[in-house]
């Protein structure tokens, strides 16, 4: 379990990260999604280490950020948002010096370095030069030093930036494979990127985290829709749980709820008590790019 409270980094007079807390457990593929500049690399380079926070505390499992920074570094890989990768050497032999970095084991190196080429799918370009490898390779070459020392935390920071749309389907295939071993943590300003593989979203606004909601939810909790014969207000607008009720534009019968999911049950009973016929009774499904736009649009007025 990765625990993060009450995060906060200044560079400067510029707090970057405000006061951010989350929880994320063993397995979860969690995209931090926010616009240019919201603070998502710097969550990143602290949650690594290689930040330290203003104020706040990292933790996964028992071990905490600064006294075991080491320890919880051997758990985490980490794909930063410009890899250096050297262009002059090859594929093989970068990981072999990334290898030594990541403190391997002399005698596991080769397995080390073999696993990581499988894993990231470089095998056809192990012994390529690394500059005449695509952005899209070389982004793999970034993922499998990740891989190396066998995190079972891995955090990428744009994992798919600069790519083409083949690279990214690729890139996306690549970071589901990962996420059946590990836990995973992807950033993007791309909500398409969180949607292809995610489960849960983390939204950040200038420095502060807005939402943090699983994808399904998200989408789910835009209240529910009804169709029905005649006029169901009279008999809803008591129940408590109803914030509106509105008659939808240019349908007959249909009406939306601003209303949480599990009233549906309350709503069919009492239109059933009233007689009134039901004909469907359906959750509203969210449009997720609305919502990071709304989400968005109130950091532009605030
Ligand atoms: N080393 C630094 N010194 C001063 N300000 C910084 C530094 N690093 C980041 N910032 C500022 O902190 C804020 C958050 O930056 P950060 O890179 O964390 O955002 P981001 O969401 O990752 O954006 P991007 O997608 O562009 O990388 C920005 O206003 C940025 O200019």
């Amino acid at each position: 379990m990765i625990q993060v409270e009450n995060l906060t980094r200044r560079y400067g007079d510029l707090t970057a990260v405000r006061d951010v807390s989350f929880r994320i457990g063993h397995g979860e593929v969690v995209g931090l999604l926010g616009h240019n500049g919201a603070g998502k690399t710097t969550i990143m380079k602290m949650l690594t280490g290689y930040l330290e926070p203003t104020a706040g505390t990292v933790k996964i499992d028992n071990l905490v950020l600064g006294p075991d920074t080491r320890m919880m570094q051997k758990r985490i890989g980490y794909l930063p948002e410009n890899c250096p990768v050297w262009p002059e050497m090859t594929v093989i032999d970068y990981l072999a010096f990334q290898a030594a970095l990541h403190d391997v084991p002399e005698d596991k190196r080769d397995k080390a370095i073999a696993n990581a080429i499988r894993r990231a799918d470089l095998k056809a370009k192990a012994t390529a030069s690394i500059q005449t490898l695509s952005r899209g390779y070389r982004q793999r070459v970034g993922v499998a030093q990740a891989l190396l020392h066998s995190p079972d935390i891995l955090i990428l920071d744009e994992p798919t930036n600069g790519l083409d749309p083949t690279q990214i389907r690729q890139m996306r295939d690549l970071i589901r494979d990962l996420a059946r071993h590990a836990t995973v943590i992807v950033s993007t300003h791309i909500l398409q990127e969180v949607q292809a593989v995610c489960e849960r979203v983390l939204i950040m606004r200038a420095g502060e985290l807005v939402v943090d909601a699983k994808l399904e939810e998200l989408q789910q909790s835009g209240g529910l829709l009804l169709s029905v014969e005649g006029d169901p207000r009279p008999h809803l607008t008591s129940l408590d749980e109803i914030q509106a009720l509105t008659p939808v534009d240019d349908q007959p019968g249909r009406y939306h709820l601003d209303a949480p999911l599990d009233c549906a049950p309350k709503v069919v009973e009492t239109l059933t008590r009233a007689g009134i016929p039901l004909h469907a009774l359906e959750p509203q499904r969210r449009d997720l790019e609305k919502v990071f736009a709304e989400v968005n649009e109130e950091t532009a007025h605030a």
